[in-house]
């Protein structure tokens, strides 16, 4: 059954966009529009019998004319159907009839702009004629002819000929060849008559328009001939083009995916009555719908399970050969690409596509993106792994330049060879995840390369600023033991110009440490700016290592000044520990040693690291602080005062202290480290902490006079031998009483010794002799039973096989014995009190 006509262009010229989809849409199965077809129209007067002519030619149901209504307008519009008898694919349209009386004054306009619309989208136009009408002035065709000529040139450029095929209607017995003729005539005569642009003022109408001639007869006298001629004519239309008289269109002149979107800009451009530039629509029309076909194979993608399934899959880690999977999906949305629009313009089809195809690896492009960002840390994490085992541990970095160990490189070097590596997985990486020939992935493989690249240099920026930190960390340690010792002895040394020998010490270092720290960091072939930083900072940690440590050395004063008393005071001219002899000045000796101790609290008690320092600005602001300080030695009268036991007098110290200055002058408050208070302070500890020293001292003295003094007077012991010959001559006769007497001598020397007679006699004479009364025997009964042990030891008989031993013990208790004198001072030291007990106690 013919499937019905459908009005596509309205009595009031509007356009109804689902007509044509409405004539397509029952399209038989073996009439495939989609691979080529063409579009009859048909112009003719009013009630011509256009629609007669279409529904017998096409098997079209365009509504006819019902004769008994008379002749009136029954085709209002442009109607589109689809031919039920055409081989081809064939649409039909069927336009409203010219000089109708239904339009009044406005019938020519509607005439033109039908017959633009009918001659730009149908591949051929008929023309129906009256025979009768053919070399007639006044005939009812002529105005219609007029208006296809007149219009056709409004058609910019006209890609190919417009094919006229006029129709002469109810032939008459004249020659066919005559009626054409003279219809030929009748044509020159209207193109002629006719305005033309200046491009078309020479052409003729053939240069325009391929014109073709037929007849039917009578509809109704001869009706049977009229449907067989009508049958024939619609043969015309189905046969090959080989065929003379073939009125088979060769090409449609756009897809019919396209022909929508082509008729409806073309019937908007006629009702605005512009030009209609049929090269410039056709592009249009090819845009139009490549970019809608595009759009619904990409939509299949967005659209597609796979993808967010893919997506998901990428985010969670890398993809196995992504790249096919990447290659199927592109291929599933450009395949119905190419199919559906395959038949549009060429360049427009093109670059549609590709313009799809970027489009697509931007949608796809999120999977690879999330795929790559694992295939980056994976690499990232090799390099990482790989520098430190090429170059091993960072923090012996430094330590393995110093030794240069054969064949290793240095990190630049390593970086640089490593970078070749690293592209080279990048790139077979990224085949592995999409077709990095497409140029569609052009753009987007160089921005996830220069994301790549960007990471590996900041990787390559942080592992070298790492590595290189910890060098150049490991030659600050190395500095701060070297220049910190070096500091350390001159500080302990404590010479007049310490502080000139350690500037001039951090010249050196800063020298040495300048080379140290290129050499170190030459691996990582640092810039000149990197460089002058290192060694900046060098220069900086090292003044920080002298001035630490010379702080240091000032907190712990008090040590300091101890030892430079002691180089004086415990030590003679030779360096060797002093023996203090009866006629040594203990109190000399130790304001000499003071003023040492003071001359070292004056050289800590400020820094002189500052640049503009020299020697001799050294000297004299030490010398001021020196000066000042020596003030706080007590004089020699109130310390020979105090060696007579009395106590040093509050009032004494107090006076002391009011001698110092409250700060020292021209000093900077960075470079002070130890105020004329804290040195108070620290003397008034040190003054202390060294009597004991002193005391010492003098009881070693006074115990050296006690033994040069202790025994009788040379005249006494003169005169005891005079008168005592008799005496001593028997003596010497009886050697056992001799032997008896000199050894109760003996004995009772080492008690009187041992008694300490004349510190107990200094208690007053009573108490003195109480005191040497308790002590006498248990004395007398300890030197008996040492005898006896050193007797028993004597006949012992590892004894005699070690005399030397014997030796060493009594030089040992010999000294013993001094100790013992000394820790009875001790004792009246440490308790302040000028109290005097003996050993025994
Ligand atoms: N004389 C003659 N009459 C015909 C011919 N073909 C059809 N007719 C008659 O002409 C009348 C109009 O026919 P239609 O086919 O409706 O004519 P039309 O040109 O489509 O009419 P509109 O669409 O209104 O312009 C009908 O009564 C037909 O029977 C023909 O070849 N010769």
């Amino acid at each position: 059954m013919p499937t019905a006509a459908t009005q596509i262009v309205t009595f009031d010229g509007e356009y109804d966009d689902a007509a044509l989809d409405d004539v397509l849409r029952a399209e038989n199965a073996g009439k495939t529009f989609a691979s080529g077809y063409q579009i009859v129209a048909i112009m003719g007067p009013q009630s011509s019998g256009k629609s007669t002519l279409l529904n017998h030619a096409f098997g079209t149901t365009f509504r006819e004319m019902d004769d008994a209504l008379g002749r009136s307008q029954t085709t209002q519009g442009v109607w589109l159907a689809r031919s039920e008898t055409c081989e081809t694919a064939t649409l039909v349209m069927d336009l409203e009839g010219t000089d109708g009386r239904e339009r009044g004054e406005e019938d020519t306009a509607f005439e033109k702009q039908t017959a633009l619309f009918a001659m730009a989208t149908a591949d051929v136009l008929l023309v129906n004629m009256w025979c009768n009408d053919i070399g007639r002035e006044q005939a009812s065709g002529k105005p219609l002819l007029r208006t296809i000529f007149e219009v056709n040139l409004k058609v910019f450029s006209p890609e190919k000929k417009t094919m006229l095929l006029f129709v002469i209607r109810d032939r008459s017995k004249t020659p066919f060849e005559r009626l054409v003729e003279g219809l030929r005539q009748d044509l020159e005569s209207i193109w002629r008559g006719i305005t033309k642009p200046d491009r078309y003022i020479n052409s003729s109408i053939n240069d325009l328009f391929e014109l073709k001639f037929t007849s039917l007869p009578h509809y109704e006298h001869e009706h049977d001939l009229f449907v067989s001629e009508a049958k024939a004519l619609r043969d015309r239309f189905d046969a090959p083009s080989s065929d003379v008289n073939s009125l088979r269109a060769t090409a449609p002149a756009v897809p019919i995916s396209g022909l929508g979107v082509s008729m409806r800009e073309v019937w908007a451009t006629v009702k605005a009555n512009k030009d209609l530039d049929l090269p410039a629509h056709k592009i249009m029309v090819a845009t139009v719908r490549c970019e809608e076909i595009a759009d619904s194979a990409l939509a299949k993608i967005v659209d597609s399970d796979d993808l967010s399934a893919l997506l998901a899959a990428a985010k969670k880690g890398k993809i196995p050969q992504l790249v096919a999977k990447i290659q199927a999906m592109t291929d599933a949305a450009v395949k119905p690409y190419d199919e559906e629009a395959g038949y549009f313009v060429k360049d427009v089809r093109e670059a549609k596509r590709v313009d799809l195809k970027v489009r697509i690896a931007k949608t796809l492009g999120e999977v690879v993106s999330a795929h790559l960002e694992h295939v980056r840390d994976e690499i990232v994490d090799s390099l990482a792994n790989e520098v430190n085992a090429t170059l091993g541990d960072a923090s012996a970095a430094y330590a393995l330049g110093k030794k240069r160990i054969e064949g290793r490189v240095g990190f630049a070097e390593f970086v640089k060879s490593t970078f070749a590596k690293v592209d080279l997985q990048w790139e077979e990486k990224l085949e592995e995840a999409l077709p990095t020939d497409d140029l569609a992935w052009a753009d987007f493989v160089v921005e996830e390369t220069k994301v790549f690249q960007k990471l590996i240099d900041q990787v390559v920026d942080s592992l070298r600023k790492e590595r290189m930190n910890l060098t150049i960390h490991a030659c600050e340690r190395a500095m701060e033991r070297g220049v910190g010792g070096q500091t350390i002895g001159l500080l302990e040394e404590a010479p007049r110009d310490m502080w000139h020998r350690l500037r001039q010490m951090r010249t050196t270092a800063t020298e040495k440490w300048d080379k140290e720290t290129t050499d170190a960091v030459s691996e990582f072939e640092p810039i000149a700016q990197e460089l002058q930083k290192f060694h900046e900072n060098m220069r900086d940690r090292i003044t920080e290592v002298v001035d630490a440590k010379a702080r240091d050395a000032a907190t712990a004063a008090s040590m300091h000044m101890k030892q430079a008393f002691a180089r004086v005071f415990s030590k003679d001219s030779k360096g060797l520990p002093r023996v203090w002899r009866p006629l040594d000045d203990v109190a000399g000796i130790n304001k000499k040693a003071q003023r040492e101790a003071l001359r070292v609290l004056a050289l800590l008690a400020v820094t002189r690291l500052d640049d503009g320092a020299d020697k001799k600005s050294d000297d004299v602001a030490i010398k001021a602080i020196e000066t000042a300080l020596y003030g706080l030695i007590p004089s020699e009268t109130s310390f020979a005062e105090a060696q007579e036991g009395e106590e040093a007098t509050p009032s004494t110290t107090e006076s002391v202290a009011a001698s110092l200055p409250t700060e020292w002058e021209g000093e900077s408050d960075a470079n002070v480290v130890l105020s004329p208070a804290e040195c108070r302070t620290l003397w008034l500890q040190f003054e202390s902490d060294t009597l004991y020293a002193v005391s010492q001292a003098m009881a070693a003295k006074e115990a050296a006079r006690r033994a040069l003094t202790g025994g009788a007077p040379i005249w006494m012991i003169v005169l005891l031998m005079v008168l005592g010959m008799n005496e001593i001559k028997w003596l010497l006769t009886h050697p056992v009483t001799l032997f008896l007497l000199v050894a109760v001598g003996l004995y009772a020397r080492a008690i009187y010794n041992q008694l300490d007679v004349a510190s107990a006699m200094q208690l007053g004479l009573v108490p003195g002799l109480g005191i040497l009364a308790t002590k006498i025997i248990p004395i007398g009964l300890s030197i008996l039973k040492k005898l006896a042990d050193e007797g028993a030891a004597s006949w012992a008989p590892e004894s005699r096989e070690r005399p030397v031993d014997a030796v060493t013990a009594g030089t040992v208790t010999g000294h013993a014995g001094a100790h013992q004198a000394a820790g009875a001072y001790a004792d009246i030291t440490a308790d302040g009190v000028r109290r005097r007990r003996t050993a025994a106690d």
